[in-house]
């Protein structure tokens, strides 16, 4: 809340709106604050301007102050994307519900607007209406007395307000099998954490566990990550065992679930697969964020601030009980009680409990990042999984910025083992689905029209030694007579093969078939085979080789 900026005036105005519309807005109430610009000026009733200025509006209503709406109108209030201060207090008028403009008529009152101007779209497309449960409103007939809404920027996601910690709020229109009521608890407001109670059965959990146990395909089955790590190295700060599971029909529906309880609609190539992740003792993910680096590649923009697209929001489904540690860990995040211990206290503390036997008999080294991880679980603000629930954080700010406080990691496993499946949902297409259009826009990859469609491929190379599978211009995997490659393909991708820097033969999948060959072989050739099939030797620290490897593992990671 704006505190300074608060003045109060008596008397009741109603604000008269240029539209044939009688919706009855900006009621002033008795003792209700007056709205003023930035500058803390009292805006006179004739000439408000209602420009991007006014956000700092009104405060929200005093705490137990009770109002009454008037005969047959709704009262809400009304806030800005994620917000829960500088709200302003409308009258709906249901009489007009034929006319489905809710969006229209709030959007100029509050000043929002896109966040970013585009050359090629309507600086005055109106703001979309949410209400508290991340629906979406259209005519008053939907909307309760008494609650809240929330304006969304037209380029922008709906994000959950942040009220206050502790609050819950059930949501029946979010469908899962479960029994149990699904519920949404805020957990802290920095980042932007929600616990979400109910949100995957015991049977779905141990249907992921299973499947992520039995697949067999190379680039998803259940391995050591290789985050972070030249190829086919494994990481030494991701210790768990991660597997993607693309397909299959509860994965599908957990996706779906999540999208829902966003606000979103689903979309497949919103977000990456649904990674399944084991931990056993000790193993844990040192803390990290999960959106991508904004210089991560040239053909696409991660600015999500901007134009760009990027990991938006993580949902993380706890699929069983761990016994101790294994907590998701923020490290940034504000603590709900009491002063922040300093990290070497907490090492020290750390150092005369019983945990750092655990840790010791483990193998995890004094000095260690998996030490320092679980002194800061033990003191930062930390989420114990438990079967069912999952979590949700955002990695951007309502704005689309990265969010520097989402910082987070997983806190070593000190007994039992963890299971967990993690969902990174982009506010837009994901790498390697998109390009740039003409103003530096991320826009989905043009031929995609009319849906993607799945394609599980078989790259066969029958007798070409020496030859890589690319995707476009990035290197997928050596490709080897007598191995066959499994990949998981949409319409529209377009494969190629090289031997050195040549490229032998492409490949454009068009065809809606679900499981497709792409065969190479010495008489199938587009080009001649270059001279020396011996690959030249490879520069690891060439600028170019480092590129290469980084899109190579980014693009395997989001394939998925
Ligand atoms: O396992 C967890 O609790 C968090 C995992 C995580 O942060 C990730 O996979 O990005
Ligand atoms: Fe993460």
């Amino acid at each position: 809340m704006s505190k300074g900026r608060v003045s109060f005036m008596g008397g009741a105005s109603a604000l008269a709106i240029g539209v044939a519309i009688t919706f009855a807005l900006f009621k002033q109430y008795p003792l209700r604050a007056q709205l003023m610009d930035w500058s803390g000026k009292t805006i006179p009733e004739p000439h408000r301007e209602w420009s991007n200025r006014l956000l700092s509006l009104l405060p929200s209503p005093p705490v137990g102050e009770s109002l009454q709406t008037p005969d047959g109108k709704k009262r809400v209030m009304v806030f800005m994307n994620g917000e829960h201060t500088e709200g302003v207090d409308v009258l709906l008028d249901p009489e007009n519900d034929a006319v489905e403009i809710l969006d229209t008529l709030l959007t100029p009152k509050l000043g929002c607007k896109r966040v970013v101007e585009m050359p090629d779209r309507n600086p005055d497309e109106p703001c979309k209406v949410y209400n508290g449960m991340a629906q979406r409103v259209t005519k008053v007939a939907e909307v309760t007395d008494g609650e809240s809404l929330y304006l969304v920027p037209p380029d922008r996601l709906f994000v959950w307000p942040t009220v206050k910690v502790g609050r819950r709020v059930v949501v029946p229109h979010v469908k899962g099998k479960r029994g149990a009521a699904m519920e949404v608890e805020t957990l802290s407001l920095s980042p932007r954490l929600y616990m979400l109670h109910n949100f995957v059965n015991e049977e779905e959990s141990n249907q992921i566990i299973k499947e992520a146990l039995e697949m067999s395909d190379d680039d998803f089955k259940l391995k050591r990550s290789s985050t972070g790590t030249k190829e086919k190295s494994i990481a030494q700060t991701r210790t768990s065992e991660n597997a993607f599971i693309t397909a299959s029909e509860t994965a599908i529906g957990l996706k779906k679930r999540i999208f829902a309880l966003l606000g979103m609609k689903y979309v497949d190539t919103w977000a990456d697969g649904l990674q399944v992740l084991r931990y056993n003792v000790s193993k844990g993910y040192i803390d990290h964020y999960d959106y991508l680096d904004e210089s991560s590649g040239q053909d696409h923009s991660f600015d999500s601030g901007h134009l760009g697209t990027n990991r938006f929001a993580t949902v993380v489904l706890y699929l069983n009980d761990v016994e101790a540690g294994g907590e998701t860990v923020f490290t940034l995040g504000d603590i709900p009680d009491g002063p922040e211990i300093d990290v070497d206290e907490a090492i020290e503390q750390l150092r005369n409990s019983e945990e750092a036997a655990v840790l010791a008999a483990a193998g995890v080294e004094k000095g260690s990042w998996e030490e320092r991880l679980t002194a800061l679980c033990r003191t930062r603000l930390a989420v114990k999984p438990k079967q069912g629930s999952a979590i949700l954080f955002y990695n951007q700010v309502p704005d689309g910025k990265r969010d520097r406080a989402s910082r987070h990691g997983a806190c070593p496993v000190l007994a039992g083992q963890k299971w967990a499946a993690n969902l990174w949902v982009w506010n837009g297409p994901r790498y390697g689905y998109t390009e740039l259009d003409d103003h530096g826009r991320t826009v989905e990859r043009k031929g995609l029209e009319g849906g993607l469609f799945k394609i599980l491929l078989t790259a066969k190379n029958i007798d070409v030694p020496g030859a890589a599978l690319y995707y476009e211009n990035q290197f997928w995997k050596e490709w080897e007579p007598g191995h066959d490659l499994r990949i998981n393909s949409f319409t529209g991708h377009k494969w190629n093969a090289r031997v050195g820097d040549t490229v032998i033969k492409s490949w454009a999948l068009s065809e809606r078939r679900q499981e497709q060959t792409i065969l190479l072989s010495r008489d199938n050739l587009d080009a001649p085979l270059p001279k020396s099939t011996r690959k030249a030797k490879v520069d690891e620290n060439d600028p170019l080789e480092v590129n290469r490897r980084w899109h190579a593992e980014r693009l395997k990671q989001m394939q998925a």
